[in-house]
């Protein structure tokens, strides 16, 4: 998604989410969706204010990239040196900027690897879809070789990273509560229309959850555990339960004084886990008598999340059309005429 460096963009960040029809359909939509942002605007800059002026997903995606590419250069000698580019959604650096840089430098093989863990059409279907429009326009005779990288919600070294950092969170819970604390697993929420269109990630999502309790099983971990969704906007019907209620409840039901928190779709920090979980859900906790509310760190430059990417990148390198058939099939009740163009050229360039 990327996010505003500063609050002065946070006007044209939140502009381009609600102009982009993968994410949204609005009625008339160009005004009506510059229209929400504007009204959004000062209640988002003060979320950002809090967590210090500006998203810090620029900076967790560089450190990110710098050490996949100085590990894959070692372990992949024969397709270094190797090199990365940050493109966006919805700030710069855009996937346009970081395709005209890609260009300049003479570039002729790229993969497009989405930092979703899971797929969802209304967020790496939409990097997808802007991705095929911006080469089309800047590299209309395709001089790039391209190939994909689009889900990667089960790979075993990112089941390790969260396993870890949730033993390591249940620790600061006292010995004769530890196995009966709930632990809260917290998933950006999607319209229940765009699950029933067909959209994987619900399904995603829970494939996560599921391999990393079958982990902590493994290791002897016995705690309860919910999927909860957190994050919807607007006026539509959310999946649920929602993270928000289900917080409030187990604390006023006096279920639990401790509770683990894990953001399990977010490869990096940024307002929905810096602010709504860390500032407003933690506070809400509290007012509801959870005492302990413990919220696990972000994957960002944690050393085991590195090896992950690093693996799926260089797994990938040796098989790059592995991803081939599930990212081309489109959603049971998808009509978009740009998913069926973009689905297109990705199994053109992959035949390539
Ligand atoms: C990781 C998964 C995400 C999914 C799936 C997702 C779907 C989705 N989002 C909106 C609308 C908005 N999302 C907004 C912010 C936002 N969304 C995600 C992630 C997913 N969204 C993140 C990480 C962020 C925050 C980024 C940041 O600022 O640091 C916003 C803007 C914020 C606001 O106005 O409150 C909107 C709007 C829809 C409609 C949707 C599924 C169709
Ligand atoms: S909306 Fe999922 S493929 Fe088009
Ligand atoms: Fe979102």
């Amino acid at each position: 998604m990327g996010g505003p460096r500063n609050i002065n963009e946070v006007n044209s960040y939140l502009k381009n989410i609600f102009l982009d029809r993968d994410i949204m359909q609005l009625p008339m939509q160009n005004t009506l969706g510059k229209f929400i942002a504007n009204r959004r605007t000062s209640k988002v800059q003060a979320e950002y204010n809090l967590i210090g002026g500006g998203s810090p997903i620029e900076k967790w995606t560089r450190l990110q990239g710098k050490q996949l590419i100085d590990k894959l250069d070692v372990m992949s000698p024969e397709t270094a040196p190797h090199n990365y580019y940050v493109g966006f959604r919805y700030n710069e650096p855009k996937t346009k900027t970081a395709l005209q840089n890609i260009l300049d430098d003479g570039v002729d093989r790229v993969v497009a690897f989405s930092q979703y863990f899971q797929y969802s059409c209304s967020t790496s279907g939409s990097n997808f879809n802007d991705l095929y429009k911006q080469q089309n326009e800047l590299d209309p005779t395709s001089s790039i070789k391209w190939s994909f990288i689009d889900r990667w919600g089960t790979h075993p070294l990112l089941i390790k990273f969260f396993a870890d950092s949730i033993q390591k969170s249940l620790l600061k819970v006292d010995p004769d509560q530890r196995d009966k604390t709930p632990i809260l697993f917290s998933a950006h929420s999607l319209p229940l229309y765009v699950v029933l269109k067909g959209d994987t990630y619900v399904n995603e999502v829970g494939a996560t959850v599921g391999c990393v309790m079958a982990e902590l099983r493994n290791r002897g971990v016995i705690n309860p555990y919910r999927l909860v969704w957190q994050s919807e906007v607007g006026p539509l019907k959310w999946l649920g339960p929602s993270t928000e209620k289900v917080i409030e409840k187990m604390g006023t039901s006096n279920l639990t004084k401790n509770l683990v928190v894990v953001p399990i779709a977010f490869s990096s920090d940024h307002i929905e886990t810096l602010f709504e979980l860390g500032i407003e859900y933690r506070e809400l906790a509290k007012k509801s008598g959870i005492d302990n509310f413990i919220l696990t760190d972000s994957p960002n430059d944690d050393p085991t999340f590195i090896d992950c990417i690093t693996d799926v990148a260089f797994k990938h390198l040796q098989s790059p059309n592995n991803s081939n058939y599930q990212l081309t099939s489109r959603c049971h009740n998808c009509v978009s005429e740009q998913c069926k163009i973009t689905k297109n050229w990705i199994q053109t360039a992959l035949s390539k």
